[in-house]
């Protein structure tokens, strides 16, 4: 690690890629196979006031619900799965969040589009827009520009993060 001519230490994360880091940590916890989304939300003095990843509601098995993507309706992840967008919203603490800004793992979907604008947040910054196209993000898209709700992919500063758990080796 180098450092500067007052000792600073360099190469630490901007706020930009810790806050997306959370998000991308809060979405290791999630149980879909396949797509894992985390969000962070953080207010203007850069506290994180919720996380949150996808998932099934509070006392919804994640062994019993269904994880799959295709099949009838109500044998798809689809009418129960939370989304990581509205769990932050839901997890975050008592104050408003009028004036945030959303980390998320992936460009939100009009419903979660929705809560992010009645909420009063002002800023989502995404890092994949896989589904870029949908009608779903076509409609984000048109409520957040409306709404007047910044949208900015996050170009990080570097690919990975290492972060060891043990002491040694
Ligand atoms: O913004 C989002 N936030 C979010 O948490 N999700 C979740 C719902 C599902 O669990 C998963 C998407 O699944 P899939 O890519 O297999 O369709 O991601 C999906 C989106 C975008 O659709
Ligand atoms: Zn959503």
């Amino acid at each position: 690690m180098t450092e500067t001519s007052t000792g600073k230490r360099t190469g630490y994360l901007s706020w930009d890629d810790y806050f997306m880091a959370v998000a991308l940590l809060s979405a290791q916890r999630s149980k879909d196979p396949n797509t894992q989304v985390g969000a962070c939300i953080v207010n203007a003095q850069k506290h994180i006031v919720g996380v949150g990843y996808n998932g099934f509601p509070t006392g919804c098995s994640d062994d019993t619900l269904p994880w799959c993507r295709e099949g009838a309706f109500l044998d798809t992840k689809y009418p129960y799965v939370c989304h990581a967008e509205l769990n932050a919203v839901l997890n975050s603490g008592p104050g408003n969040l009028t004036g945030c800004s959303i980390y998320t793992a992936l460009f939100p979907c009009n419903e979660c589009a929705k809560v992010i604008i009645q909420v009063g947040i002002r800023e989502v910054v995404f890092l994949s827009d896989k589904y870029a196209g949908t009608d779903s993000v076509r409609a984000s898209r048109r409520m957040f520009d409306q709404a007047g709700v910044v949208c900015r992919q996050l170009i990080p500063a570097s690919s990975t993060i290492s972060i060891r758990l043990t002491e040694n080796g």
